[in-house]
């Protein structure tokens, strides 16, 4: 008999990160994966949720020239290891959800229309996104197709963090600071309800450092204030993002240096951050190993950000109880976690060194009055979980 599942999916500007869950009670991974380098030099890694093995296998750039073909790619080997398989819905990873969605809901042509027009607000994102939509609407045009936005997570947070000192009515149409990783903020608030409710219950910051990187101030669970504004281009510096700027620059670049304003977007977008201060690279790993005056410049400014803002959450929270790492840099990085922490005792933080190097949940010392702790995220469980729901809720 055919085993109901569901597949999620996250599509990013060059990746597609999936899931399959096994939804006959609670969601179970069976598999999740990602193809990276879509258009380039294709890579999937994958890992079998059945006995933790992985897999990492160059793909033909041929075979991978887009989305639809990193989907395809996907759904190939996934139908091969579970041919008993049977997508009932497929649940997507939208960045943006505007004003209207704060939670997740089933994607209707007519609401497919409207997060199309939410795109120029999320470039690097929310046009992959809808292209695994797509993609999917014609892999299974049975399934029940389902929406998880990243901006949910945050579309109570008070009005001051809400709101730009700008003419009211650009509010009104929708100009506000939605702050993005909802659906990683999410999954660490129900990871703490479970394996810490006191910390869970207090103030707490979380710093999701991937290649996107944000910090959302949390008390009780619930998002109080996130790094990222109107676009993920707001807060931290990331990868090729240049986080929070002053809008003169931008004024500057147009006006003395001639640039359009697309030149400025592609500029802010994928030339900064990191990369941009670097001159090398976006990632993490190579700046670490690179030992230039430059790339150390670059890892300085990353940290000197993400210490100034856990200070301002921290200040917006009227305290703290605990920080938490998470994200590609967050989880794997000893490091940047240790160049964060250091000297941070007038905030309770006092870090354990030995905790750290050794990649344990709590890294803090045993008296720290902050507790820190790292958390690897799951944006898919969070997707499957809401498709569940919905699925039950359609009858
Ligand atoms: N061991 C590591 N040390 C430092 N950085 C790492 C390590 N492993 C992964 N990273 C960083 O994590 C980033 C990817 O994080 P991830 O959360 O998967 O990003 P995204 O979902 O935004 O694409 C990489 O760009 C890399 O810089
Ligand atoms: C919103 C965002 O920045 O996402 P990602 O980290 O996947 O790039
Ligand atoms: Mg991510």
């Amino acid at each position: 008999m055919a085993r109901p599942v569901v597949l999620t999916l996250n599509s990013g500007s060059s990746s597609l990160k999936f899931g399959l869950y096994d939804i006959s009670a609670e969601p179970v991974e069976l598999a999740v994966g990602q193809i990276e380098r879509i258009g380039s030099q294709p890579r999937l890694k994958a890992r079998s949720g059945v006995d933790q093995t992985e897999m990492l296998r160059d793909l033909s750039s041929a075979d991978v020239r887009d989305h639809e073909g990193a989907l395809n790619m996907a759904l190939g080997m996934l139908r091969e290891q579970f041919p008993d398989a049977h997508a009932v819905a497929v649940g997507h990873r939208v960045v943006h959800g505007g004003v209207a969605y704060t939670a997740p809901v089933v994607l209707t042509p007519d609401v497919l229309a409207e997060l199309y027009r939410l795109c120029p607000f999320a470039p690097l994102h929310q046009p992959h996104n809808l292209a695994g939509v797509e993609a999917a609407l014609k892999a299974f045009p049975d399934a029940l197709q389902i929406a998880c936005f990243d901006t949910a997570f945050h579309r109570n947070q008070p009005l001051v963090n809400d709101v730009f000192a700008i003419p009211r009515k650009y509010y009104d149409q929708g100009v506000r600071r939605y702050g993005f990783h909802g659906l990683s903020y999410e999954y660490i608030s129900s990871e703490l309800k479970r394996v810490a409710p006191l910390i869970h219950a207090g103030r707490v910051v979380v710093a999701h450092l991937g290649n996107g990187a944000s910090m959302c101030g949390m008390l009780g669970g619930r998002s109080m204030a996130s790094t990222m504004g109107f676009t993920a281009l707001d807060g931290l510096p990331m990868g090729t993002r240049c986080g929070q700027i002053d809008p003169g620059v931008i004024f500057y670049l147009v006006q003395q240096e001639g640039m359009s304003i697309d030149e400025v977007r592609e500029m802010f977008y994928n030339e900064s951050g990191l990369k941009g201060l670097s001159g090398i690279s976006n990632d993490m790993r190579i700046l670490e190993k690179a030992g230039t005056p430059e790339a150390n410049q670059a890892i300085d400014y990353f940290i000197f950000r993400i210490r100034r803002e856990l200070a301002g959450l921290a200040a917006a929270m009227g305290g703290l109880d605990a920080l938490v790492f998470c994200g590609g840099i967050g989880e794997n990085s000893r490091f940047i976690r240790y160049l964060i922490c250091e000297d941070l005792d007038w905030i309770g933080i006092d870090i354990d060194r030995e905790r750290n190097e050794a990649n344990q949940m709590v890294i803090s010392a045993h008296l720290s009055r902050t507790r820190v702790m790292v958390i690897p995220t799951n944006e898919e469980i969070v997707i499957a979980r809401a498709a569940k729901r919905l699925l039950s809720s359609a009858g």
